[in-house]
C-alpha cells in the first residue's frame, strides 16, 4: 500500500475551518487508498506569541525551557487535528515527537535529528489510523524536548518521508508553490514547476521562508520528491527533485535575508591560526555566519567582515568579546541594517557575465553594493536594508526570472528522461550516512589559479558593474568574487580568481580599471590553488570551515580567500602548500567522507 506523508503549516491550520480542511484531505487520500501521516504546525503565529510571552518573562530564558514551550504550539495542532478527523468519521491517533521516537541531539533550539523509529506509526497506520505527527520538535537522550529550529516541521516531515520509505512527501502551505522569490515581496514572480535540490537548499538557506533548508538536505539524501502545493486549493505545485527546470538559464531563483547584520573584525594580525580563533567562538555557539570576506591590507593586518542573522548578532559579539585579545585585533564595526539578496542556479558556473548582469541591475536601481560573494551556484550581495526591495526586483527582472525559459520541463517529462538506474546510485550513496550526520562527497584541488585583487575600490553604486563588465568583455572567465567591507577608509577591496592563463590579460584590465576609478593598489598572485571541500547542507554545519581553518592553521597555511555555499567550502592558498592541505583535510573528515 502507498504511504503519503502531509505536512501542514501554521497557515494551514490557522483556525478551525482551516484544521477541518487539512482533515478532509488527508481522509481524501486514505480513502483513495493510501496510507497517511500527517506532520502539523503550530496554529498560525501560535509560535510567534510564546516567544513573545517567554520575552515578557525575562530576556534570556533557559534554552531547555524556551523548547519546552514552543513545543506545545505543534501539541495543540495535532490533537485538533485527530479530533477533527474523528469528527469526520475516519481514525486518527496524534503523536509528540517524543511519542513518534525523533530522537535529537541535545542542542535545544536547533536540535539536529539522530534517529527516528518507526515501528509505532506503521502499527498505528496498519490499524487504519491516520498518524499526525507534531512537527518541529524531538527528545534527546534524557527525554528532554528539543526542538529543529524555525521552520523545522518541514524537516520533520521529509525526515518522515524518508525512514517510512512513503512515495510522496506534500508540502501544504499559503502558496501554491515555488516562486522565484517570495511572492509576497514580489508580486511578479512566477511559480515554477520544478526546481532542484540544490536550488532550493541554497535559496532557503538564503531567505526563501518557503521550505526549510535542512529538509531539503534529507530529500536530497534519500531522493524523496517533495510536492509543494496549496492547502486551499487542489491545484498542482511545484516539485523539488533532483533536476533542474531549465539546463541553460543561469539564475533560477532570487532571495533576500531583509534582517541581516555585518561584523568586520579590524586589525587582525595576517598569520595563520586568527580566522579559526575568530570562527570557531561563533560556530561553538551553532551561528551559521555566511559571506565571509578578508581584506588583506597594506600592513600586514586583515580586516575580517562577515554577515549572520540579525537576531544573532548579540550572541556573536558576545562571541567575538572573548576572543579579542587573544586574536589581538584592533576592534569591531558592526551593522544591523543590512540586508542579504543572492542569485541561484544551477547553470551559473558553466556561464560567462552573471556576475556582471547582477551589478549592473544593482547600479541601475542606484543600490551600493557593501559586499560580495560568490559559490559555485550563487551570488549575494549585501546592500542596505533601506534598499533592500529594489535590489530584489532589479535582480528579478535582470534575469527575467517572471518569464518561464524556452527550454522549461515539467516532472513528468523530467521523469520520462531520467535514468533511474543513475539516480538510484546516487540516493544509494548518500543513504548509507547517519540521518542528520555531515555528509562530504569529496576534497578537490583546482591548480591553474590566479588571484587579482584591488584596493581602494570606491564605495559606490556602479563600481562593481563596470569593472566585471570590462573583464567580461576582455572575455575572461572569473571563478570567485568576494568584495569586503573595509571599516575604515569608505572604500572596498575587491578580489576575483581567474584561470592562471588569463592572469597577463586580467591584470591588463585591472590596470585600466584601477585608473579610470583612481583605485589605489592593485595585487596579483599567479600561483594559488583552491581546496573544495563539498557536500551536503555544509553551512548550517558550522564545524565544515572551522575545521578547515584549523587545519590549515596547523600546518601553518594562511588562507587567502573562502567562500561557502549549502555545496561547497572553498578556500584559496598557495600553491606551495595545496599537497599538504589536501592531505591534511583528507584526514581530518575522514569520517565524513563517503
Ligand atoms: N521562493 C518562494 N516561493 C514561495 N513562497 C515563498 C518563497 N520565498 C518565501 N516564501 C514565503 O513562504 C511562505 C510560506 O511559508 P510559511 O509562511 O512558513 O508557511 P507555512 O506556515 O505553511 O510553513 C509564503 O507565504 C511566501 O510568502
Ligand atoms: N511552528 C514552528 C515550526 C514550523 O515549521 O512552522 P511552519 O510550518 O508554520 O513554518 C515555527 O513557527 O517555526
Amino acid at each position: 500500500m502507498s504511504l503519503i506523508v502531509q505536512k501542514f503549516g501554521g497557515t494551514s491550520v490557522a483556525d478551525v475551518e482551516k484544521i477541518r480542511a487539512a482533515a478532509r484531505k488527508a481522509i481524501r487520500a486514505q480513502r483513495q487508498g493510501h496510507q497517511v501521516v500527517m506532520v502539523v504546525s503550530a496554529m498560525g503565529k501560535n509560535t510567534d506569541v510564546l516567544l513573545d510571552l517567554a520575552g515578557q518573562i525575562g530576556e534570556n530564558p533557559p534554552a531547555r525551557e524556551m523548547d519546552m514551550l514552543l513545543s506545545t504550539g505543534e501539541q495543540v495542532s495535532v490533537a485538533l487535528v485527530a479530533m477533527a478527523i474523528h469528527e469526520l468519521g475516519a481514525k486518527a491517533i496524534s503523536l509528540t515527537g517524543g511519542q513518534i521516537g525523533m530522537k535529537t541531539d541535545n542542542s535545544f533550539s536547533k536540535a539536529r535529528i539522530q534517529s527516528i523509529s518507526t515501528e509505532r506509526i506503521q502499527r498505528l497506520l496498519s490499524e487504519g489510523n491516520i498518524v499526525v505527527a507534531a512537527g518541529f520538535q524531538g527528545i534527546d537522550d534524557d527525554l528532554n524536548i528539543t526542538t529543529l529550529g524555525r521552520g523545522g516541521s518541514d524537516t520533520t516531515a521529509v525526515a518522515l518521508a524518508a525512514v517510512l520509505g512513503a512515495d510522496a512527501c506534500e508540502i501544504y502551505t499559503d502558496v501554491d508553490g515555488v516562486y522565484t522569490t517570495d511572492p509576497r515581496k514580489l508580486p511578479e514572480a512566477r511559480r515554477v514547476e520544478v526546481i532542484s535540490y540544490d536550488e532550493m537548499l541554497e535559496l532557503a538557506s538564503l531567505g526563501a521562508g518557503v521550505m526549510h533548508s535542512r529538509s531539503i538536505e534529507f530529500a536530497k539524501k534519500f531522493g524523496v520528491p517533495i510536492h509543494v502545493r496549496s492547502s486551499f486549493s487542489d491545484t498542482e505545485g511545484t516539485m523539488i527533485v533532483a533536476e533542474p527546470e531549465s539546463m541553460t538559464q543561469p539564475v533560477s531563483g532570487a532571495a533576500m535575508t531583509a534582517d541581516e547584520a555585518r561584523v568586520t573584525v579590524l586589525g587582525v594580525p595576517d598569520v595563520p591560526g586568527k580566522s579559526l580563533q575568530i570562527f570557531s567562538a561563533i560556530a561553538a555557539r551553532k551561528i551559521a555566519v555566511d559571506m565571509v570576506v578578508q581584506n588583506v591590507g597594506q600592513d600586514g593586518s586583515a580586516d575580517i567582515s562577515f554577515t549572520v542573522p540579525r537576531g544573532e548578532l548579540n550572541a556573536t559579539l558576545a562571541a567575538l568579546d572573548s576572543v579579542m585579545k587573544s586574536v589581538g585585533a584592533k576592534g569591531i564595526t558592526h551593522d544591523d541594517e543590512v540586508s542579504k539578496v543572492s542569485v541561484v542556479g544551477m547553470n551559473m558556473a558553466r556561464q560567462a557575465n552573471v556576475a556582471s548582469r547582477m551589478f549592473r541591475a544593482l547600479a541601475d536601481a542606484n543600490v551600493n553594493i557593501q559586499m560580495i560573494t560568490t559559490s559555485e551556484i550563487k551570488i549575494s550581495a549585501l546592500v542596505s536594508k533601506r534598499q533592500s526591495a529594489d535590489a530584489l526586483r532589479a535582480v528579478h527582472e535582470a534575469f527575467d526570472l517572471h518569464i518561464r525559459p524556452a527550454d522549461a520541463k515539467n516532472w513528468k517529462q523530467i521523469k520520462a528522461d531520467r535514468s533511474e538506474a543513475d539516480f538510484e546510485t546516487l540516493v544509494n550513496r548518500l543513504r548509507a550516512d547517519a540521518l542528520e550526520a555531515l555528509t562530504l562527497t569529496g576534497i578537490s584541488l583546482t591548480n591553474d589559479q590566479a588571484r587579482v585583487t584591488l584596493h581602494g575600490v570606491p564605495d559606490r553604486p556602479g563600481i562593481a558593474a563596470d569593472m566585471f563588465e570590462m573583464i567580461g568583455q576582455a572575455s575572461i572567465f572569473v571563478d570567485m568574487i568576494v568584495q569586503g567591507y573595509d571599516g575604515e577608509d569608505g572604500s572596498t577591496s575587491v578580489s576575483l580568481t581567474v584561470e592562471k592563463k588569463d592572469l597577463a590579460k586580467t591584470i591588463e584590465v585591472a590596470k585600466t580599471i584601477q585608473a579610470k576609478h583612481g583605485m589605489r593598489d592593485l595585487q596579483s598572485a599567479d600561483h594559488i590553488a583552491k581546496i573544495t571541500v563539498s557536500g551536503i547542507g555544509l553551512r548550517s554545519h558550522t564545524h565544515v570551515a572551522t575545521l578547515l581553518f584549523d587545519r590549515l592553521a596547523a600546518d601553518n597555511i594562511n588562507v587567502e580567500m573562502i567562500n561557502t555555499s549549502e555545496l561547497q567550502v572553498n578556500a584559496v592558498i598557495d600553491a606551495t602548500n595545496a599537497a599538504k592541505a589536501t592531505d591534511s583535510l583528507k584526514k581530518a573528515f575522514a569520517e565524513s567522507l563517503m
